[in-house]
């Protein structure tokens, strides 16, 4: 039976009335790049940055998982005939530097942040350890971890889903492109239409693409609620933590 892990000091349940306390937030690297196409749009990252902030202020604790899309993906190297190992490390990379961005973001605003990396690289951040994660978290660290899961083949959403377990967390909230789950891809199917809620196992059967088969099964099986909502709506993320804003949320 999976059992959560506690915070080595644990603190009291605040009792702001938001409808998680602890949360892993998955950050699509793709929305970093706001629409320049490519790269890091620094305003958008302080914008996330300030939405973050808003919803520790509810008293949630707050980790989070970033992209590396906006930079470069594992597949683009593939597609073109490359090595698919070499170019998923550069994925992973590109994840360090979006981490990198929203640490000085968050650094900025007065939040203090650490950025763990899957991959050891301890002169640029500190390495993963869930047991560092939970230390940085109990002393009120928004926890950044870059470097997906350190492994190929994996997405940054089967990182997301992993930490959130690993933390335990109490629901994985996917920011992305769409503002929840649709029957079909919204953005080349205008006749889809969003659900409000859902299982694990639907989303699994139905083939709905949002996010990878091995992120449903992995927060399915260890029962973490999946939140999909747009990333680039501001104080979203604060309003759907308290009870309202616009989201599908997946459950069992
Ligand atoms: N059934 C669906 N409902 C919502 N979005 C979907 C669906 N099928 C595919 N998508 C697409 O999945 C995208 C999110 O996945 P992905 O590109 O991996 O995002 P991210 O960069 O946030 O990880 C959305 O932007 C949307 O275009
Ligand atoms: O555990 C992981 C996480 C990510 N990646 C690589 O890093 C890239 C960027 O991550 P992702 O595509 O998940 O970013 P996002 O879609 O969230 O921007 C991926 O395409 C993969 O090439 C990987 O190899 N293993």
């Amino acid at each position: 039976m999976y059992r959560r892990p506690e915070f080595p000091e644990e603190r009291p349940f605040m009792t702001s009335g938001i409808r998680f306390k602890r949360v892993l937030l998955k950050v699509s690297g793709e929305a970093l790049m706001g629409s320049q196409g490519f790269g890091i749009d620094v305003t958008v990252v302080d914008r996330i940055a300030g939405d973050i902030r808003e919803a520790r202020e509810l008293g949630a604790d707050i980790s989070v998982v970033i992209g590396g899309g906006n930079i470069f993906r594992g597949v683009a190297v593939a597609s073109k005939g490359g090595d698919r190992v070499t170019g998923d490390h550069m994925g992973m990379l590109a994840t360090v530097i979006n981490a990198l961005a929203l640490r000085t973001s968050l650094l900025k605003i007065g939040v203090e942040s650490i950025v763990l990396s899957a991959i050891a690289m301890p002169e640029i951040c500190e390495s993963f350890s869930q047991r560092d994660a939970l230390a940085h978290a109990a002393a009120g660290r928004v926890v950044i971890f870059a470097g997906g899961t350190g492994n190929p083949f994996f997405t940054t959403d089967s990182a997301a889903a992993l930490r959130a377990a690993e933390m335990g967390a109490e629901a994985l909230f996917k920011g992305t492109q769409v503002d929840g789950i649709y029957t079909a891809d919204p953005k080349t199917d205008p006749t889809a239409v969003r659900f409000e809620q859902l299982t694990h196992s639907e989303v699994l059967q139905r083939g709905l693409a949002v996010m990878d088969v091995a992120a449903v099964a992995l927060a399915r099986e260890n029962h973490i609620p999946i939140v999909v909502f747009s990333i680039h709506e501001k104080g979203e993320f604060a309003r759907i933590l308290s009870g309202t804003g616009r989201a599908t949320i997946v459950t069992d």
